[in-house]
């Protein structure tokens, strides 16, 4: 199969092409299930292989989705899929397979599951673990209306590690009996799954005793096959794993476990749910599945295909930049920092390649942590590790280090503890949409009395100022750098030494005042250009601190300039602009500021440029701005 080289989307095979309902998943024959198995894949990968986005999540689910549109009936049955990362083959079986192939793209289907994009996304999702807890909630919402639907909740291995997956285990059997749990088990988070309950969900997998007594309680079944006979087989499978599992983990939660069962086994995985949804109590499938089955590419290299950009079909090879991202950098530099000094540790919450800490990982992995997508923990870890002189850098994007907040409170800043916060992904992510925008660190940082938070305007200033976090020891630090380069800048570029509070004046101005903040510094001095074109005098400013901020320079230059105007990659509410604002008033200047940032509004998916010149993130609607008042 080859990329086609037109704009044309992707043709659809028959039987998915048929589908407009989930409804009609189940008009076909089920001998041609299989067939439609293929077409789906067939789609996804070709379609993928333009738009990029989660290949091997989806190809893992593809029996397991047609099973579940088998079986019930959404939206009046209700899934509820665990990050829906893996949601593009259910928006294929509930009619957007015509539209598959604008997935992640801007005013095209969201790359997650979305309640007002279909009715049969009964919850939206894009961050881990809220599954069950959302699902149990639809559950106990039916009991209380006393309805007769079914609520699945789908959750990847990795997904298993997330706090809220256990508090939520936790909760299940004495809020409702009816409930089903899929444990989606392919052994892979973005990399290898880690931790103790990956260990435990293998030893289920692979005990050969439990797995051959299960098998011949299928082969028994299917000799005489029959519905009546498919209760007999779980009640054999039932003994056999009583018998060589009298603990297994969810039976403590109370629910009934099954399982493990082949992922991919159309047949069964459809006899399973027949036989799961006429049951009166809580329970958990345990199906074992490939992350990336049917593209050899994508099982030959799970973590890469868990998310992608463009590649080609022949070979799953992708454009790979010759400029450095800001996590190549963040990677390379914090491994040199803790060779040079043995107290610095890295700690990832189960993404050491968008971090790129796998470089720190692999060149000096008994300083390495991995805690799972865990970030509460992780977090509290590195609080933990910095009361004994540790210099923990916590390396979590931006949007997932919301999940931290409280640690960052009420453990780093109230005990003073050195944690390094490096929030990659900060300002708009891109394809992943607003629930991976990392658009509000700011507002919840800014607050916090006693950190320190920063942000670089380009890549030489970003590792000078990694440099210095490695010996600032008074108290939480916090850095914030986008996906991607900054502006290309090469690392041995020279840069002004960092000082706590202090920004760099670029140029000197008497009319209007440009503070431009990391990534939208560029921005800034092309408004600057634009300004002096028209005869003013322009001052530049490099913030690099957000919090503390350069009172002196900024109260002197808004006492002398008619205009200040700032510039972030972040919501203006609570932004950046906001605390300038706040210092200024509190100083008793009146000069008018002017701001450029996001709307008070969730930004949607799409790409960078198209999405910061539909919102005014643009030189020349700061031009316009700041020439209002003159
Ligand atoms: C709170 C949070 N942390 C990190 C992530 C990044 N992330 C997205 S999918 C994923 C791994 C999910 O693994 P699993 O649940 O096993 O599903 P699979 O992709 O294997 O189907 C991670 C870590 C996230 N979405 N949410
Ligand atoms: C689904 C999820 O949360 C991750 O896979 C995320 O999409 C990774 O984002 P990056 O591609 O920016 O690393
Ligand atoms: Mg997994």
């Amino acid at each position: 199969m080859t990329t086609s080289a037109s704009s044309e989307p992707p043709a659809l095979g028959p039987l998915l092409s048929a589908i407009r309902t989930p409804e009609d998943v189940k008009t076909i024959a089920e001998a041609d299930l299989t067939k439609l198995a293929e077409e789906v894949r067939h789609s996804l990968i070709t379609s993928l292989s333009r738009t990029g986005g989660h290949l091997g999540p989806n190809l893992g689910v593809v029996e397991l989705t047609i099973a579940l549109h088998r079986v019930f009936s959404t939206p009046k049955d209700s899934f509820v899929f665990d990050v829906a990362h893996q949601g593009y083959v259910h928006k294929m079986l509930t009619g957007r397979a015509p539209d598959i192939h604008t997935i992640r793209t801007y005013k095209g289907l969201n790359g997650f599951l979305l309640r007002s994009e279909s009715d049969h996304d009964s919850y939206g999702a894009g961050h881990a673990g809220t599954a069950l807890s959302a699902a149990l909630g639809m559950a106990a919402a039916r009991d209380l209306a006393k309805e007769d639907s079914h609520v699945v909740a789908v959750a990847g291995d990795a997904a298993f590690t997330c706090g809220p997956t256990l508090e939520a285990l936790n909760n299940i059997a004495e809020t409702t009996k009816k409930f089903i749990v899929v444990l989606n088990d392919n052994e892979w988070s973005i990399d290898k799954n880690v931790g103790a309950i990956a260990r435990y969900f293998n030893a289920l997998q692979t005990h050969a005793t439990y797995a051959s007594v299960r098998n011949s309680a299928a082969d028994f079944v299917e000799k005489i096959a029959g519905k009546a006979v498919r209760k007999l087989a779980h009640k054999v499978e039932e003994g056999a794993k009583n018998l060589l599992f009298p603990n297994v983990l969810f039976e403590k939660f109370g629910l009934r476990y099954f399982g493990p069962i082949d992922g991919h086994d159309l047949p069964l995985l459809v006899r399973t749910f027949e036989h799961l949804k006429t049951l009166n109590e809580p329970v958990v499938l345990h199906i074992i599945t490939e992350k990336g089955r049917g593209y050899q590419p994508a099982l030959d290299n799970p973590g890469k295909f868990h998310g992608l950009g463009a590649y080609k079909i022949e070979d799953g090879s992708v454009d790979v930049s010759a400029t450095p991202t800001c996590s190549d950098i963040f990677g390379r530099t914090v491994t040199d920092l803790a060779k040079a000094d043995e107290q610095v540790v890295a700690i990832t919450a189960a993404m050491p390649g968008g971090t790129k800490l796998e470089i720190f990982k692999k060149e000096l992995p008994q300083r390495y942590y991995d805690v799972g997508i865990a970030e509460e923990h992780a977090a509290l870890f590195a609080c933990g590790l910095a009361t004994k002189g540790i210099k923990p850098f916590l390396a979590i994007y931006s949007t997932f280090m919301q999940r931290a907040y409280d640690m960052i409170i009420h453990d780093m800043a109230l005990q003073h503890l050195p944690v390094r916060l490096c929030m990659d992904r900060g300002g708009l992510s891109g394809d992943d949409g607003p629930t991976h925008h990392g658009l509000f660190d700011i507002g919840y940082l800014r607050p916090v009395p006693g950190i320190v938070h920063m942000q670089p305007a380009n890549e030489a200033e970003f590792v000078a100022m990694l440099k210095w976090m490695a010996h600032y020891e008074a108290g939480p630090t916090a850095i914030r750098y986008p996906r991607g380069p900054i502006n290309g800048t090469p690392l041995d570029a020279p840069v002004p030494p960092i000082e706590l509070g202090k920004a760099v004046v670029e140029a000197e101005g008497t009319d209007v005042v440009l503070i431009g903040l990391g990534t939208l510094f560029e921005m800034a001095k092309q408004t600057k250009a634009m300004l002096e074109a028209k005869g003013l005098s322009v001052a530049l400013v490099n913030p690099r601190f957000i919090k503390p901020l350069d009172g002196a320079v900024f109260e002197r230059f808004a006492s002398q300039c008619k205009v200040v105007c700032t510039f972030e990659d972040h919501v203006l509410h609570n932004g950046f602009g906001c605390g300038v604002i706040e210092l200024l008033h509190d100083a008793g200047i009146t000069t008018p500021v002017e701001r450029i940032g996001w709307p008070d509004e969730f930004v949607e998916h799409g790409k960078p440029d198209i999405l910061m010149k539909l919102h005014g993130l643009t030189a020349e609607a700061a031009f316009e701005k700041v020439m209002r008042h003159f």
